[in-house]
């Protein structure tokens, strides 16, 4: 299966996150921080068991220089529609090169994000469009389609009731995959969980220790 993970500029993202760190003010870190939450998810994504292609959508690419230095396509949005735009974008293009292809779309604030626990959720899936809730259970980190059929993403606030409501599978996925973030107290969570390098960097830089 293939993956398709959209990103914004590092600096527009995670606006909830901004105060996390130590020196609130300072914008250049929450890029950073913000970056290394994608690095640590996309390490991960692409060693996942079952995972071909990692397509990054990204809304400027030159803004995510050091995405390059992983095993990852990265394709510019067209135009300014949206996460789910950003989706359906990433999906056209994999199938453009696998019609029958099992396409998977995946958030990339996933810092505490193991490999295996992905590819247990794709062969969970086994073929059936489905979706991992986040730990709230009211968002979705993780959505894949059956093979060569619409992923029809219905991302944003709310999705896990909306992927529900389409006839999407819930899935029984680890904490791992279920650990996005989007609020200092997610951050925590995922640090109590164990994030990758990327994003431990950060941390033990600018941020208070556990
Ligand atoms: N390419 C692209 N990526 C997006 C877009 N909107 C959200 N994303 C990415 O999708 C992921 C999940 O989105 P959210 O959790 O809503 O993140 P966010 O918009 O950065 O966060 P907030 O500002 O706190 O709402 C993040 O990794 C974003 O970078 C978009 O319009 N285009
Ligand atoms: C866009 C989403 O993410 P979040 O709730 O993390 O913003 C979502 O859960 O659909």
């Amino acid at each position: 299966m293939d993956l398709v993970v959209p990103l914004k500029p590092p600096r527009d993202g995670k606006s909830r996150l901004r105060g996390a760190l130590t020196s609130p003010g300072d914008d250049v870190h929450h890029a950073e921080l913000v970056l290394a939450l994608a690095l640590d998810t996309l390490t991960a994504a692409t060693a996942a068991p079952g995972v071909r292609r990692v397509l990054v959508v990204a809304a400027d690419p030159e803004a995510i220089e050091s995405v390059k230095s992983l095993s990852v396509e990265i394709v510019a949005e067209p135009g300014a529609g949206g996460l789910n735009a950003a989706y359906q974008y990433g999906e056209s293009v994999l199938r453009a090169g696998d019609p029958n292809v099992i396409v998977g779309a995946l958030q990339a604030d996933l810092p505490a994000l193991r490999a295996v626990d992905l590819g247990a959720a794709i062969a969970l899936a086994g073929g059936r469009r489905a979706f991992s809730p986040d730990r709230q259970g009211t968002g979705t980190t993780f959505l894949i389609s059956a093979p060569g059929l619409p992923l029809d993403p219905l991302f944003g606030v709310g999705s896990a009731g909306r992927h529900a409501n389409s006839g999407a599978l819930t899935l029984d996925a680890r904490l791992s995959l279920r650990s996005d973030v989007d609020t200092a107290d997610d951050l925590l969570e995922a640090r109590l969980l164990g994030v990758g390098e990327h994003t431990k960097a950060i941390l033990d830089r600018h941020c208070s220790p556990l």
